[in-house]
């Protein structure tokens, strides 16, 4: 038996895909310019695998293009080639963390994804999210730590991107409608099911799917004819530009998917609150300013302002910076108290006792003066209300509406989404609609 076993493994490796021939360099850059992860504020080269095109990782994925970059992380498209010969090629996108040993990046992002994956599989909102498919990690070659990777399929771009396709950036009402419900029943999955707050909602962490696999594949080959421009930078390592531009649109089949579990945290029990601040700085709850705790109903009010993203085109709260283009809190609460009015009592309550509250480790505030901080209140730069609950920058409260601001809705559509946001953007968290709740609210049905 065993000669038989021996050649037929032989023959096996025979059938299996085999490497394309290294691609030959694309154009240089000049070597003053910075390149996508080069830009972070934070960046140190060797703390970034050094992937190259062509280079196959764990004798199974070839890479071939750079699609994406993050403060710790690069993102390629690579030939996953574990099937046969026959069989049509099959692309995977690979997630490279940094082997920064500090942030231990990626690790938290396995561990979240493998329990979502893992809770309820046949909640229709579990395909809404997208998990790894299977992970590795690499050696970084300075012995500084590990590289953890994850594998994903492929996907075709952010929604910040894909929006960009349609005329005056807008994608049609319809299509949104479905979209915001495909999201809702993602997050109503994530909530309830896997108890994970994602924290960091924001239209770049929403993915479209390809609309045809030809589009992937045509991308794929014309990366082999026109391959990325690099440039060698001071440590002597190649630095990638990359592609992700897949071209107009073939068909409106494209669906989104939730990414990125890189903060994303669990609360195990009623009790468990996160206190840190999270979310993208126009998209922030107010709990997490006041520094009350937070839990998931915290997704659904950032949630709720990107639905002015989608529909308008921009931003529901759109004078949070100071002169200099710094976030400042009290510009934020200010037009909070405008377009939502002011916070409910229970909530000035929660917000003198938890003033004083000190976080169990200090945060560095990412801004120029890196100050440490130990509270909410030194980290938002309150304090924002009295003892008797009046607000402190009442002559900052901008005179708006939310009734003006969706000018591209009228009449019945106008008020079905007014309802809608009015059922997200609550001041109490426990107040604010579950995503399942919202996912059948009549603005997302069809008609
Ligand atoms: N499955 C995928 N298919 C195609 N492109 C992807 C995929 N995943 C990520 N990308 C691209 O890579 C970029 C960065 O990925 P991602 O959002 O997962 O990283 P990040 O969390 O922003 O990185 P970091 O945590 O290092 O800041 C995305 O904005 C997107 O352009």
């Amino acid at each position: 038996m065993s000669p038989i076993r021996s050649s037929t493994s032989r023959f096996s490796i025979l059938l299996r895909k085999k490497p394309f021939p290294i691609p030959s360099p694309g154009p240089p850059c000049p070597s003053g310019i910075l390149i996508d992860e080069e830009i972070s504020p934070f960046y140190n080269p060797r703390n970034f695998y050094p992937a190259k095109p062509g280079e196959v990782l764990v004798d199974r994925y070839q890479i071939i293009v750079k699609v994406g970059w993050g403060v710790s992380s690069t993102v390629w498209f690579a030939r996953d080639l574990q099937g046969r010969i026959e069989e049509p090629e099959s692309i995977v996108a690979l997630k490279i963390a940094s082997c920064n040993s500090s942030l231990r990046a990626g690790d938290g992002e396995r561990e979240v994804e493998e329990h979502i994956s893992t809770v309820n599989p046949s909640h229709p909102g579990r395909s809404v999210i997208r998990t790894f498919m299977d992970s590795f990690e690499l050696q970084s070659s300075e012995d500084r730590g590990h590289h953890s990777c994850l594998v994903y399929s492929p996907l075709r771009e952010p929604l910040s991107m894909y929006q960009r396709r349609f005329e005056d950036k807008r994608m049609p009402l319809p299509l949104i409608k479905t979209y915001i419900r495909v999201l809702l029943t993602g997050l109503d999955y994530l909530h309830k099911e896997c108890r994970t707050v994602h924290t960091d909602l924001k239209l770049d962490n929403i993915m479209v799917s390809f609309e045809d696999p030809i589009v992937l594949s045509d991308f794929m080959k014309s990366q082999l004819e026109n391959p990325m421009a690099f440039k060698i930078n001071s440590t002597g390592r190649p630095i990638y530009q990359c592609k992700n531009e897949f071209g107009p649109l073939k068909s409106l089949r494209s669906l989104p998917q939730l990414v990125d579990f890189g903060l994303a945290t669990r609360v195990e029990e009623d009790d468990d609150w996160g206190v840190w601040p999270i979310q993208p700085d126009h998209a922030r709850a107010p709990e997490v300013i006041l520094g009350l705790g937070w839990q998931m109903p915290t997704d659904i009010w950032s949630l709720g302002v990107l639905l002015w993203d989608m529909i308008e085109g921009n931003t529901l709260f759109q004078n949070i910076h100071d002169q200099s283009g710094r976030y400042d809190a009290k510009y934020h609460l200010s037009e909070i108290i405008a377009l939502v009015g002011s916070p409910a009592p229970e909530i000035l309550q929660r917000y003198q006792l938890m003033r004083n509250y000190s976080w169990p480790e200090p945060i560095r505030v990412e801004r120029e003066d890196g100050k440490i901080c130990k509270t909410a209140e030194e980290y938002f730069c309150g304090p924002f209300f009295d003892n008797d609950g009046r607000f402190l920058y009442e002559n900052l409260i901008p005179d708006r509406k939310l009734e003006d601001t969706v000018p591209s809705l009228e009449g019945e559509e106008r008020e079905e989404f007014l309802d809608l946001v009015k059922g997200m953007l609550v001041w109490h968290p426990n107040f604010r609609k579950t995503a399942g709740e919202l996912a059948r609210h009549p603005f997302l049905q069809s008609k």
